[in-house]
C-alpha cells in the first residue's frame, strides 16, 4: 500500500494467546511499517516520550516519519474480526425471514434479491453498505459469496479493495438445471466454469498477488451444482491453488436432498470429497448435523468449518457442536452468514456462539462431563472470531494477533466513558450499552464487551495499516 506513514500504537493490546487464554499487553508499543506490517512489539513503554529516547533509536526511524496513536484510558487494541462466511448481496434482507427454513428461505427471499443485483447500480449500493457496515463492526477480513453475475461479483472485489477490507470474493456457481430456478442459474457447467475464470482474472488484474483481495471458488452447495461443475472447480482449485467455499449439512431437508441426488456417495461430506472439493483450503459453512464419519473425513482432508450461530437459530437449522468439532481436530471460525444471520457483527456471532454452546450442553445429560465441556467461554468465542477465523481463511500467522511479522488488521475498542485516570465519567446513553463502574478487572471488561458491546465500542479500524473506519 503506497503512501502509508510509519505508525506506533501505544496502550493496552489484547489478543488470543491460545483457545483458552487471552494475552494482555499493557503499556506496550506496537510499531507498524509503511507496508502495514508489525515490525516491533515493545512491552515496556509507559509514555509517548519514551518513544523519542528509546524506541525510535532501536527502529532507526526519524520522529518526523512516524504517526503516534495513543489509546485513551480504558481503550484497548484488539485484532480485527474475521467473518469466514458471509453473503454480501443478501445484506438488505437481514432480519427478514419470517418462519422459513433453509430451502423455502432461499426461494422466497434470497434468490430474488441476489438475481436483482445484476443491476450494477443496485449492487454498488448494497455492496458498499455491506462493506462499510462490517468494517464499522470491526470485520477486517470477510469471505464473501457474491452472486452468479460476473460484473456484479467483480464490482464487489473492486469495492473491497477501494474501501480497504481484506476479502475473499466468490462468484457463486449454480448450474444444476433440475434444482436451480430458471431466472437465477448458470446456463451450463461450462458457462459456470468460464464465468468463474473471468472473476479470477479480474481479481488478478486489480490485485495481482492477492495481497488484499483474493478469488475464492464458490460452488453454492451440492444441490445447486452438477458433478461436472464441481469436478471442474476442483481442477481449477488444483491448478491455481485457490480457496474454496461452500455449505454443508445445514438443514435436514437439504441433507435428504443431497442423499437423493448423490446416492453413490456415502455422505454429504463424501459428495464434496468424491468431486475433489474437500481440500485444506476449503471452508465449509455450518456442519450442524455432520456424522462421526464426516467429521473424520473433514479433519483428514484438513478442510475448515465456518460456524454461523445466528443463521442456524434464525433458520431453525440446529445447534452446531464446536467443542465436538475441536475434539475431532477440525479448525473452526465464525461467520455472520448474512442475510440468514441477522447481524453484521462477529462480536454478535461470538456472543451467539457462547449461547448456542449452552443449548448444545442442555441437550446432554448433566451427569455427562460433556455437558459442562460443551459450553464455550468468552475467550474461546473471541478466539474463533480472530485466530480461528484466520486459520479458516488461510491467513494464519498473518492476521489475528500482535506478533512481529503480522499485519496491522486491528480495531480500537472503547468501553464506557472514562476520564483521564481511567475512572468512569457520567453514563453516556448514546455511547453504547457497556457501562463501566471502575472496579471491573480486565477479564470482566472483556466479558461485558462480548455480552453488551456493539459497533459503538469500535472506535477505529485498520486493515494492513490503513485506517478504514473511524467513529465520529
Ligand atoms: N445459510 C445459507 N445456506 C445456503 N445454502 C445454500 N445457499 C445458502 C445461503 O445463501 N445461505
Ligand atoms: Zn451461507
Amino acid at each position: 500500500m503506497p503512501g502509508l506513514r510509519k505508525q506506533i500504537f501505544l496502550g493496552t493490546f489484547i489478543s488470543s494467546k491460545s483457545r483458552q487464554e487471552l494475552q494482555y499487553l499493557h503499556d506496550a508499543a506496537v510499531c507498524v511499517d509503511s507496508h502495514g506490517k508489525i515490525v516491533k512489539v515493545d512491552v515496556d513503554c509507559t509514555s509517548a516520550e519514551l518513544i523519542d529516547d528509546r524506541l525510535l533509536n532501536k527502529l532507526g526511524w526519524e520522529k518526523s516519519e512516524v504517526d503516534v496513536h495513543v489509546a485513551k484510558p480504558g481503550q484497548f487494541f484488539f485484532p480485527g474480526f474475521i467473518d469466514s462466511h458471509v453473503h454480501a448481496p443478501q445484506y438488505p434482507n437481514v432480519g427478514i425471514f419470517g418462519k422459513t427454513t433453509l430451502l423455502d428461505w432461499l426461494e422466497k427471499y434470497t434468490f430474488p434479491l441476489e438475481s436483482s443485483l445484476k443491476d450494477l447500480a443496485k449492487a454498488r449500493r448494497v455492496y458498499t453498505a455491506c462493506i462499510r457496515r462490517t468494517l464499522a463492526n470491526g470485520t477486517t477480513t470477510a469471505a464473501y459469496y457474491a452472486t452468479i453475475d460476473v460484473d456484479a461479483t467483480n464490482l464487489l472485489a473492486d469495492l473491497c479493495l477501494s474501501l480497504g477490507q481484506r476479502a475473499l470474493v466468490g462468484r457463486v456457481c449454480m448450474d444444476n438445471q433440475d434444482i436451480c430456478l430458471d431466472y437465477y442459474r448458470d446456463e451450463s457447467a461450462e458457462a459456470s466454469l468460464e464465468k468463474t475464470l473471468q472473476t479470477i482474472q479480474h481479481v488478478r488484474d486489480i490485485d495481482p498477488s492477492f495481497e488484499l483481495v483474493s478469488p475464492i471458488l464458490t460452488p453454492r452447495f451440492a444441490p445447486s451444482c452438477t458433478s461436472e461443475s464441481m469436478r471442474g472447480l476442483a481442477k481449477i482449485q488444483r491448478d491455481m491453488d485457490l480457496p474454496v467455499q461452500t455449505h454443508i449439512s445445514e438443514n435436514k431437508g437439504e441433507i435428504a436432498l443431497v442423499a437423493k441426488m448423490y446416492p453413490e456417495s456415502s455422505s454429504y461430506a463424501a459428495v464434496y470429497d468424491d468431486h475433489g472439493l474437500l481440500t485444506p483450503r476449503t471452508i465449509l459453512a455450518h456442519a450442524v448435523h455432520i456424522s462421526e464419519d464426516e467429521a473424520r473425513l473433514i479433519a483428514k482432508r484438513k478442510s475448515k468449518v465456518a460456524h454461523c450461530p445466528c443463521s442456524n437459530s434464525v433458520l431453525t437449522s440446529g445447534a452446531a457442536r464446536v467443542r465436538w468439532m475441536w475434539d475431532r481436530d477440525i479448525t473452526v471460525g465464525l461467520g455472520t452468514d448474512m442475510g440468514a444471520g441477522y447481524s453484521p457483527s462477529i462480536l454478535e456471532a461470538a456472543r451467539q456462539t457462547a449461547l448456542v454452546s449452552r443449548h448444545v450442553a442442555m441437550g446432554i445429560d448433566e451427569a455427562d462431563p460433556e455437558h459442562e465441556r460443551s459450553k464455550l467461554t468468552i475467550e474461546e468465542a473471541l478466539y474463533l472470531g480472530t485466530r480461528g477465523g484466520a486459520a479458516v481463511v488461510g491467513l494464519e500467522g498473518r492476521v489475528g494477533g500482535f506478533e512481529e511479522g503480522m499485519e496491522w488488521d486491528v480495531q480500537l475498542i472503547g468501553l464506557g466513558d472514562v476520564n483521564e485516570e481511567g475512572f468512569p465519567a457520567d453514563i453516556d446513553v448514546d455511547g453504547g450499552n457497556v457501562d463501566m463502574f471502575g472496579w471491573e478487572s480486565w477479564e470482566e471488561r472483556i466479558a461485558k464487551w462480548v455480552y453488551n458491546g456493539d459497533d459503538r465500542n469500535t472506535k477505529k479500524v485498520w486493515v494492513k495499516g490503513r485506517l478504514v473506519h473511524s467513529r465520529r
